[in-house]
């Protein structure tokens, strides 16, 4: 004992566990959580520290709830920090574990990683999606102003009541479908926000997504994924053997079309992300297997639909709620676009305050407000803490973006603050990681703020947009897993602007 603490004093306290609130035997700390998680843990972290432990049955798990404690993990300790804890219900469902969001740290990671940001999420592909007026992005918030201007035009009083989180969803899913899978032909069929892909991959989705739920006590408590009491393994094989029969689908139908392109001599006028992998697939067969971009495919949709979605929505709630705001990133939409045509993703870097606009959003409702978590794969101090190998660690966006000590006025909606560049009002400490940071930040995210600014710039450019029946918004979170929803989906009225009706028409 006498051994013990001499080293921990010469150590400087670093041999020191965070600190952690009593523990109940077996279920650890897993008592003191609540739903939403993200506004439990700050409150742990408001009492014990911004660096503490926690046992989750099982599972230890180390939570970071300050912007020094989150930049220490990111850079320092990033290596260290880089790999996913082993979910055995999540990895029924992603291929064991094996997509890009979900795998160890390793070289399959850095495959994976570089194939997502050298060939499917680069400035190029992205470029593509979104700056022609045929990219699968620029084409969705287009057709989306279409369907809501005609909806309107058949309302009564030319105001429509729509429900937005359904249609900001079925917008990116679509425009995401169409750049994986190429599938624009179909959804301009249908003229609908998803194309009937999309739509039978989204029920895919919802079925497995409250399967993978209820099966996350066995994450906590192994011995429950022997029993199985309830069958729910059976249930979730069932979906995914559903999703992946339908991903291969969409992979087949490719490889058909680029045989036809291949034997006809036809050039492809745009590659979807399938077709770009399968051309991988026929230089290295043994890396990039049907299976492997059956996976990449699924990493696309399921990190960047609900996200940006998610992102959306609660950037159109805020809108609501302050007109003043809304009504001047229209003044500015006006001011450079004009009111002769529609806004396009080449306008949006000139569009400053509307940039403000979503970064604040951001900053207020991270998507994703735990990040992704992560694991130590080596001992390493956090804030002067010991934290061993092996545990989960749990970063705070939502509480690091709202710190009041790095934020004036934390709670306040004021995308002011990041103009000029800065973040006015703001402290040295204030860090903004809606996207995470280090090697596992989101590689997705020039997507994501092109896609943010084009709809949210489209929708505020073309429409004026009313709460329902003139009552605030609820802003009250909902409780989601990973996500950060709205307890209640968005629904407000939408009418088009007079000044551009002209161009509402052509549509
Ligand atoms: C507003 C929209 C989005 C938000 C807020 C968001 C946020 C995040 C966050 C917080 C992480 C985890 C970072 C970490 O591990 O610490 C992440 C990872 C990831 N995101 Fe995004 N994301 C968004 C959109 C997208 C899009 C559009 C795509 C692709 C189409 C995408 C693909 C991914 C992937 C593949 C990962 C896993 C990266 C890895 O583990 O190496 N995300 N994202």
């Amino acid at each position: 004992l006498l051994r013990r603490r001499r080293s921990k004093a010469s150590s400087g306290g670093k041999n020191r566990p965070p600190p952690s609130p009593p523990a109940i035997p077996v279920i650890g700390h897993l008592h003191l959580l609540q739903k939403p998680l993200h506004a439990s843990l700050a409150r742990l972290a408001a009492r014990h520290g911004p660096v503490l432990s926690l046992r989750l049955g099982s599972r230890a798990a180390v939570v970071v709830s300050s912007a020094a404690g989150a930049r220490e993990c990111f850079t320092e300790h990033d290596v260290a920090f880089a790999t996913r804890p082993r979910f055995p219900a999540l990895e029924l469902a992603t291929f064991g574990g094996a997509t890009l969001s979900t795998c160890p740290y390793g070289p399959y990671w850095r495959d994976l990683r570089r194939v997502a940001t050298v060939h499917l999420l680069s400035a190029r592909r992205v470029g593509l999606m979104t700056l022609p007026a045929s990219g699968a992005v620029a084409a969705g918030a287009r057709g989306a102003a279409r369907r809501l201007h005609r909806a309107a035009a058949a309302a009564p009083g030319g105001a429509a009541r729509v429900e937005l989180k359904r249609r900001l969803f079925d917008l990116i899913l679509g425009a995401l479908m169409e750049a994986v899978a190429g599938t624009r032909t179909s959804r301009d069929e249908a003229d609908a926000d998803t194309s009937p892909e999309a739509r039978e991959f989204k029920e895919t989705l919802d079925a497995m997504a409250p399967l993978v739920g209820a099966a996350n006590t066995w994450d906590y408590f192994p011995v429950l994924r022997w029993l199985d009491v309830f069958g729910v393994k059976r249930k979730i094989m069932a979906a995914v053997r559903r999703r992946d029969a339908f991903l291969q689908r969409l992979i087949d139908a490719e490889r058909r079309r680029m045989d036809e392109d291949e034997c006809s001599g036809r050039e492809s006028e745009k590659e979807s992300m399938i077709a770009v992998l399968l051309s991988l697939q026929k230089s290295e067969p043994e890396i990039y297997t049907d299976t492997v971009i059956m996976s990449l495919c699924s990493s696309m949709f399921s990190a960047g639909t609900e996200t940006t979605a998610t992102a959306a929505e609660w950037a159109m709630s805020l809108l609501l709620n302050h007109p003043e705001v809304l009504k001047r990133a229209q003044a500015e939409i006006d001011a450079s676009v004009g009111t002769s045509r529609l806004l396009s993703a080449a306008d949006v870097p000139g569009l400053g305050y509307l940039q403000c606009v979503v970064t604040e959003a951001l900053r207020l409702y991270p998507a994703v407000p735990l990040l992704v978590p992560h694991e130590s794969a080596a001992d390493c101090a956090v804030g002067g803490h010991h934290v061993p190998r092996g545990t989960m660690l749990l970063v705070n966006a939502y509480a690091i973006h709202r710190d009041p000590a790095a934020w004036a006025d934390p709670a306040a909606f004021r995308p002011e603050r990041f103009e000029a560049g800065g973040a006015a009002g703001a402290t040295e400490a204030a860090l903004m990681i809606p996207f995470g940071m280090g090697r596992r930040k989101c590689p997705g995210e020039s997507l994501a703020l092109r896609t943010l600014g084009l709809v949210l710039g489209t929708l505020i450019h073309c429409f004026d947009w009313d709460t329902v029946g003139g009552a605030e918004v609820d802003m009250a979170e909902g409780a989601g897993g990973l996500m950060l929803p709205r307890a209640a989906p968005l629904e407000a009225m939408c009418r088009p602007r007079r000044a551009m009706l002209g161009v509402l028409q052509k549509l």
